[in-house]
């Protein structure tokens, strides 16, 4: 599903990461985590074809993302969720307006009675009128996984998704990305929250990957 070879990725010439070889298959769940700074946000923009690597090969669902034409690069987007750390939304549209947008980009009608159940799972179908300035942090976390998901994409990537939440949100977040998870979905969240990880280990088959001295280390089976 998302493949890298000997991967390197660089701000400026320097390298960030460096000797990135891992390869996360269809349905798995993974935790990625490390000191600020070292690259997750960077490791899930490789993940997403936000940025290029700049040694080795990234595959993506399949495609070698060098091989790309920019005009691909949004179809591949579709079928890959995100949840960004700063999750924003455009002010003067509705939650539920906010949360079809993806389907308006793609040209894609809107199907009131999908968009209702999406926003009854992620508990904000009293919220469907509201502004984003309206909403909670955790409101706000979770129109962005509605987002991220009203394409139905097969890849979920989520940024920190519990950094501004308290605990009780946290795992109420965790358990949409453990559904989604268990409905077939890959999933991948950055986070430093070590409690959250070990949360998951009851829900979920997780793996762990953690950045080190600017390369990527499997954790291991286990949390
Ligand atoms: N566009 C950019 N141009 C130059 N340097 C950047 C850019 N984006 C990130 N960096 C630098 O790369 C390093 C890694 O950033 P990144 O956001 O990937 O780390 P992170 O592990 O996600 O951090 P955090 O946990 O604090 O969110 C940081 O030193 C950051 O300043």
């Amino acid at each position: 599903m998302i493949e890298f070879n000997n991967v390197a990725y660089g701000y400026g010439g320097q390298d960030l990461l460096t000797e990135m070889t891992l390869s996360l298959a269809p349905g798995s769940f993974h935790f990625l985590t490390g000191p600020s700074g070292a690259g997750k946000t960077t490791f899930l923009k490789l993940c997403y074809c936000e940025l290029q690597a700049t040694a080795g090969r990234v595959h993506l669902l399949g495609q070698d993302t060098r091989d790309i034409a920019r005009d691909q690069v949004a179809d591949l987007r579709r079928k890959i969720g995100v949840v960004h750390q700063d999750c924003r939304f455009l002010d003067h549209l509705s939650v539920a307006e906010n949360i079809a947008l993806p389907l308006a980009v793609a040209g894609k009608s809107r199907d009131d009675t999908n968009l209702n159940e999406l926003m009854s799972w992620v508990g904000l179908a009293e919220r469907a009128d509201a502004l984003p300035a309206e909403l909670s942090g955790g409101e706000r976390q979770r129109a962005a996984l509605a987002r991220a998901v009203i394409m139905s994409p097969d890849v979920i990537i989520a940024d920190e998704p519990t950094g501004n939440v308290d605990w009780d949100m946290s795992l109420r977040l965790l358990q949409l990305l453990v559904e989604l998870n268990h409905m077939g979905k890959t999933v991948i969240i950055a986070t430093h929250d070590m409690h959250l990880i070990r949360q998951a280990k009851s829900h979920v088959q997780a793996r762990v990957l953690r950045i080190a001295n600017r390369r990527i280390l499997q954790a291991g089976a286990d949390l």
